[in-house]
């Protein structure tokens, strides 16, 4: 096993003065029901990017994100000019990619996969997007090439409605349609599972059905919240499944369920034959886990382990950089999502089961001590939705800074860029299920949602029917 960072190398934590500032480890108990088979008392972690490491001493000091605040599809262009360049193949508005013999696109490779993925040689599959975390997972690599096939599909059809379109004009015409279906899926179908078709509703998150949306506000700071990416929304860890269905078109199996930990850092299995569309399928037809206090052992246990019989426990990780972050208590934000402050234990029956809570005060000294993270987690599911109170008002306040401070959101026509009114209804019709069939190699049919189960309500229709929709005419300039 690689001797890990922040941990002594026989598993055993270091004595603290000796440790590196920006070593965070984690103790694991003796008794853990994992860990301690290896006799592990020590997971590595290192402190998140801040702003003192950009040589910036002003107070609170603060953490720095890697890629982009907007929804603004950088994992398919990149979070800098230089990322988004080197990404473009500088011809008809086209992004760089492999075409495989048989014909079917994927991203470029890195130079060096061995380096950036968990594969032996050099010559294998690891993918180069504009997001590093494109190979974490087979799905990961798989939505990245659905978005790098859209982009490609959007130039040649711009390029023929509008012959005089050169390269830049291509791209940027591209980037902002995928920009803007990207943001209409996420407000539009996912939002609403996430945090409840009224609470989208009331709180100005939905999109609207027709006309531009007046929205926008200069005064709103549209920048990631820390107790948004350092917490509620990493709550959805908990939906994460142990093994990915490779689904054929009859909704069965194709092939073996591939076994998430063999295949992180690993995402040349998607261009095996007939996979792609197998893994696009399974996106839209395998159930998540339960969004509850369980999580896999895939990600709890064996998190990057590579090859090894350990790895990486994402869970706590997740909790040990909601205190390196410096995010509030559990009880700050029952406070600012409109709970009554906890004054004791008992306060938080109002959203709490009874049970969860003696565990809690069996771990911390009071009521002021729980991590915002287990607090949430622990509360009631809201009905309808996939969430708790105490998450759902920052994740509804992240988005809705996401949309309203960004001039340049789709529903806007304030920007010289806006979309017509016309080519707004396109985008309005476009829905994740039109993504799968667009970009999938054979894929026939989808449900009008694929967010959502296959379902009397929710049927497998032809995607012939469902591409019909996807009309690009007002796309043709008309000086
Ligand atoms: C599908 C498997 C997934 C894996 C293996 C995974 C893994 C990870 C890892 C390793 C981190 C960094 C942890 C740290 O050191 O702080 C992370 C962060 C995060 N994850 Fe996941 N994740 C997955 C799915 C998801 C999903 C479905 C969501 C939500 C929709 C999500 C939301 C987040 C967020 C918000 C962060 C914090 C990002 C930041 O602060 O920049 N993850 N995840
Ligand atoms: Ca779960």
């Amino acid at each position: 096993m690689k001797t890990p960072d922040c941990c002594a190398s026989n598993g055993k934590l270091l004595p603290i003065e000796t440790l590196h500032p920006n070593c965070f480890p984690i103790p694991v108990p003796a008794n853990d029901h994992f860990y301690s088979r290896f006799g592990t008392a020590c997971l590595p972690a290192k402190r998140t990017v801040s702003s003192d490491d950009f040589g910036c001493t002003l107070k609170p000091q603060q953490k720095v994100i890697a890629t982009t605040h907007f929804l603004d599809a950088s994992l398919v262009y990149g979070a800098t000019g230089q990322t988004a360049g080197n990404l473009r193949s500088f011809r008809a508005g086209r992004m760089r990619a492999q075409i495989t013999r048989d014909g079917r696109m994927f991203m470029p490779n890195v130079n060096t996969p061995t380096q950036s993925c968990n594969v032996a040689t050099n010559t294998e599959v690891c993918y180069r997007s504009g997001d590093g975390r494109v190979n974490q997972h087979p799905d990961m690599a798989v939505s990245q090439v659905a978005l790098l096939r859209l982009h490609n599909f959007l130039v040649t059809e711009f390029a023929q409605l509008n012959p005089q379109w050169n390269d830049e004009i291509l791209y940027q015409e591209a980037r902002k349609f995928v920009i803007a279906i990207i943001q209409h899926i996420t407000y539009n179908e996912f939002l609403p599972i996430l945090l409840g078709e009224n609470y989208v509703r009331e709180n100005g998150i939905s999109p609207l059905k027709q006309g531009y949306s007046n929205l926008y506000n200069s005064n709103i700071n549209p920048s990631t919240l820390a107790s948004f990416a350092g917490g509620a929304f990493r709550s959805l860890h908990s939906l994460v499944p142990s093994v990915f269905n490779l689904v054929n078109e009859d909704r069965e199996n194709g092939g073996a369920p591939t076994r998430f930990s063999e295949w992180m850092n690993k995402p040349g299995i998607i261009q095996r034959p007939g996979n792609y569309d197998m893994f696009l399928r399974g996106i839209a037809t395998q159930p998540q886990q339960a969004q509850d206090i369980f999580f896999s052992e895939e990600i709890t246990d064996l998190l990057f382990r590579a090859n090894g019989p350990l790895g990486q426990d994402l869970v706590a990780k997740d909790i040990q950089r909601g205190r390196d972050m410096g995010i509030p208590s559990y009880n700050h934000f029952r406070t600012l999502c409109g709970l009554p402050k906890a004054t004791s234990f008992d306060d938080i029956r109002d959203v709490m089961d009874e049970e969860r809570i003696e565990r809690l005060a069996k771990i911390y000294p009071t009521v002021d001590d729980i991590d915002y993270l287990v607090g949430g987690m622990l509360e009631r599911i809201i009905p309808g939705t996939l969430t708790t109170p105490s998450f759902r008002c920052v994740l509804g306040e992240g988005f809705f800074r996401y949309k309203a401070g960004d001039r340049f959101f789709y529903e806007y026509d304030i920007s010289p860029g806006a979309f017509s009114p016309d080519q707004l209804s396109v985008i309005r019709r476009f829905s994740l299920s039109t993504l799968i069939c667009l970009t999938g190699d054979n894929i026939q049919t989808m449900q009008r949602n694929a967010f959502l189960q296959i379902n009397p309500g929710n049927a497998l229709i032809p995607c012939r029917q469902i591409l019909t929709e996807l009309d690009l005419a007002p796309w043709r300039f008309q000086s």
